[in-house]
């Protein structure tokens, strides 16, 4: 019985036995509390899931009247103690707490402490150690003490929640939602239901699976989440107290993505669950919709304290299947919870069918499948689903389980699969060619015989609110046109690359360049991914330069441009990285640099999102370019002479440690750098002379472009000295300052009008459109 050994093993841990005090002296024992036992409040955040400027933090939690003592081991490890105050202290929050005159001791260190490797130990008390602005008007992850969400009816709460007036709402009242909800959506000024929310709410609300597909920004999170939070919120608070049992299970692709969803979610609720707070003392108690908490495990961040918040429970999980599957691995009673689950939602679908995700997507989705049922049982091919074996006897997976699949890209051929697998035998067809594809399908064991399949695909593939151009130019000039966009149209911009190596090339050459650029990598440590993150939302005109990471769901408001410096290899992929502006009706624009080798590329992208016409130019004002060229070849050359110092003072430290592990003796020439040796290609020790040259031509190049950076760059006929005369006047922007900040005769139209205009006077020229069809295709994307 593999559930029962572990359940064993994992109470033996977590077990608190009193014993004696150690300590003669002591008036009174002291009691020793498991980290899984203590009320740990969530603290307020002001930010992206607590993650801000000031550690990166997931969550911050704290606690009042208890103590920390230090355990040493043998081996010098450290480990941290709980100790109970004896009495209620009335002391702030955070302040530290009296140990004196406690009584009792448990069992020292929880189950968590114990199983968790001394790593995560390590970031997990970094993240407490971290400072979190608290504000009030920004809710936490999960908003609520353990108390108020394990909270049981009691006889004050007499009178229903209140009605909503459906006048103030008009294009919701169709929906029949929870009433708090709608509250919630008046303070956010949700005034009426996106398209795919008008469709697949209701669906949802009526026990229906639904696959949804709209465009990118159109609120499928919210389409997806209200059947969930309107089923939590009207269904009878827990009867006893205890862990939550889970009740929906959302996927998603990036850590980024399910943080946002958990942040979105929360917003809402707080939103939902206002008023009743705010009324509570002027008028009799309602009977008020119970707390719904939503929780998050995501890799990259402490799996410990994910543990911990799973452990107390909540009722919605935001996952990436990665960390789930491991937390499941070594923990029943979360496999159980997900056995037995109400809803699951697979959020960008046919991303996480991709390579990377969908293995451990199956295990996950495999434990919702109901044994006998259509949906095959247990596997022994798979290590997770073998050893959940025992659960799969013990219970079941519930039948009225809803699935609710979710993407701006869901292929036709997903789509009918989906009506064509429920046929008249309801058995899978056979010679059917396989595709992971249609593997989630049968994976998925839909309860619903005919799931609500919403397809509101917009033609073309992106949203009609974004406009399109291009630079064509050869890939050596890729950084000048991207600086050039980057000043000419000052805005918050997402620079998609298509590798990491590509980011780290750009960002020192525009950190030196002084333009606020944040980088967002899988090679970045997560911290530092919503740190990044966090800064480029709060920075004006702020570019984050991203790989494909970024391009699925993150929702950050006001990004005006996307940069597509190396096109996308597939249509989906463009789809989606331009979908991060132009959200939810505002507009955006999306500029696609092209070199001469990508052209096929382009032409196969734009004909599989059925264009039939390349895109219009983005004008370009050469009389800017050799200024900015030229800040640019100083910076290359600042940055290689950086780098090439970088890397010898590396070569010089890996030939120490190398000459140290091997017990040799290095000739001092060698490391002063007087004699260079052409038999260590690795090692090419500088004269201390040329070093300090070297380091002197990297601060008079930096003095230089520093001094570059300060003028301004002037438009081909505006004359500085004159600046009533010339082609281009710039007299009134000087005096008004209406004129472009750092482009003097530079206008401040928007890109789009620009291309808008170029493509007028280009028609109006030729006598015929502005844009040429494209080419047949060669290269199928
Ligand atoms: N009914 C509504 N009225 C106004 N704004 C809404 C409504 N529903 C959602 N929004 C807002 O629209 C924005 C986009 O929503 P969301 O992130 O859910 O889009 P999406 O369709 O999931 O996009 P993507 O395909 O890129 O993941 C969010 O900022 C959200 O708050």
């Amino acid at each position: 019985m593999v559930q029962k050994n572990r359940k064993q093993s994992l109470n033996r841990k977590t077990s608190s036995h009193p014993r004696p005090s150690a300590s003669a002296a002591a008036p009174k024992p002291k009691v020793r509390l498991s980290a899984n036992t203590l009320k740990w409040k969530p603290v307020k955040t002001s930010s992206f899931s607590g993650i801000d400027g000031g550690g990166g933090m997931m969550m911050l939690e704290e606690l009042e009247d208890v103590g920390i003592e230090w355990d040493e081991d043998e081996g010098g490890r450290k480990t941290a103690k709980f100790i109970a105050a004896e009495s209620k202290r009335s002391k702030g929050k955070g302040e530290a707490v009296d140990e004196e005159g406690q009584d009792g001791i448990a069992d020292a260190g929880s189950a968590l402490d114990e199983a968790t490797s001394t790593d995560e130990k390590e970031e997990d008390q970094q993240d407490e150690s971290d400072q979190v602005e608290k504000t009030e008007d920004f809710p936490d992850f999960t908003g609520f003490d353990e108390d108020d969400l394990n909270e049981v009816d009691d006889e004050e709460h007499v009178e229903p929640e209140p009605a909503f007036d459906d006048a103030l709402l008009p294009e919701w009242s169709s929906i029949p939602l929870h009433a708090s909800l709608k509250r919630a959506f008046f303070a956010s000024r949700f005034v009426k239901p996106t398209e795919i929310q008008q469709r697949a709410i209701p669906a949802g609300l009526k026990g229906r699976d639904v696959v949804g597909v709209a465009e990118t920004g159109s609120g499928k999170t919210l389409a997806y989440s209200l059947p969930i939070l309107s089923y939590l919120l009207s269904s009878p608070k827990p009867s006893t107290k205890g862990r939550r049992p889970l009740s929906g299970l959302i996927l998603c692709p990036t850590r980024e993505l399910a943080l946002q969803v958990v942040d979105h979610l929360t917003a809402l609720l707080k939103h939902a669950l206002a008023e009743k707070e705010d009324e509570e003392d002027v008028r009799p108690k309602v009977k008020g919709p119970p707390r719904v908490s939503v929780g998050s495990v995501v890799g990259g961040l402490s799996a410990q304290k994910q543990k911990r918040i799973l452990d107390r429970g909540c009722d919605i999980l935001v996952a990436t299947p990665g960390r789930l599957c491991d937390l499941i691995k070594s923990d029943d009673d979360l496999a159980a919870s997900v056995r037995t689950i109400r809803f699951l939602v697979i959020d960008e679908a046919d991303r996480m069918i991709e390579n990377g995700h969908f293995e451990e997507l199956e295990s996950i989705v495999k434990l919702t499948q109901r044994t006998g049922g259509r949906a095959q049982g247990p596997d022994d091919d798979d290590p997770v689903f073998a050893a959940m074996s025992t659960l799969f006897e013990e219970s079941a997976a519930r039948s009225d389980m809803q699935t609710f699949v979710f993407s701006a890209t869901l292929s036709k051929d997903l789509q009918q699969n989906l009506k064509k697998r429920y046929n008249a035998t309801g058995k899978k067809g056979k010679g059917r060619k396989s595709s992971t594809l249609e593997d989630l399908v049968d994976k998925l064991d839909f309860r619903d015989a005919n799931p609500e399949v919403i397809d509101l695909s917009p033609e073309g593939g992106v949203v009609a609110s974004l406009r399109e151009s291009m630079v064509e130019c050869v890939v050596a000039e890729k950084d000048l046109y991207l600086y050039y966009f980057l000043l000419r149209y000052p805005g918050r911009s997402i620079v998609f690359v298509g590798s990491v190596d590509g980011i780290r090339r750009l960002i020192p050459l525009f950190t030196l360049l002084q333009l606020p650029i944040f980088p967002l990598h899988s090679q970045l440590q997560q911290r530092q991914r919503l740190k990044n993150l966090d800064r480029f939302k709060s920075t004006k005109n702020g570019i984050l330069i991203a790989t494909d990471v970024a391009s699925r769901g993150l929702d950050i408001p006001q990004v005006d441009h996307v940069i597509h410096f190396n096109l996308p290899r597939t249509a989906d992929a463009y789809i989606h990285r331009s979908g991060r502006t132009a959200r939810a009706k505002n507009e955006g624009f999306a500029l696609q640099l092209c070199a001469p080798e990508e052209k096929g590329m382009q032409r196969a992208l734009m004909k599989s999102l059925g264009r039939s016409h390349e895109l219009p130019e983005l004008p370009i004002e050469s009389g800017f370019l050799p200024a900015m060229k030229e800040r640019i070849r100083l910076a290359r050359e600042i940055e290689k002479v950086q780098h090439q110092a970088t890397k010898q003072s590396h070569d010089k430290n890996w030939l120490l440690e190398a000459a140290e592990a091997m017990d040799i003796d290095l000739d001092p020439s060698m490391l002063s750098g007087e004699e260079d040796d052409p038999d260590l290609p690795f090692f090419r020790p500088q004269k201390a002379t040329r070093g300090k040259g070297k380091a002197q031509r990297v601060e008079g190049m930096k003095e230089e472009l520093k001094g570059l950076l300060k003028e301004k760059m002037v438009a081909r006929g505006v004359s500085t000295r004159y600046p009533t005369s010339g082609s281009k006047v710039i007299v009134d922007d000087l005096l008004r300052e209406t004129g472009h900040t750092t482009l003097l005769g530079a206008g401040t139209q928007k890109a789009y009008d620009d291309v808008q205009e170029s493509k007028r006077k280009l028609g109006a020229k030729r006598g015929t459109t502005a844009t040429a069809p494209l080419k047949k295709k060669k290269t199928k994307v």
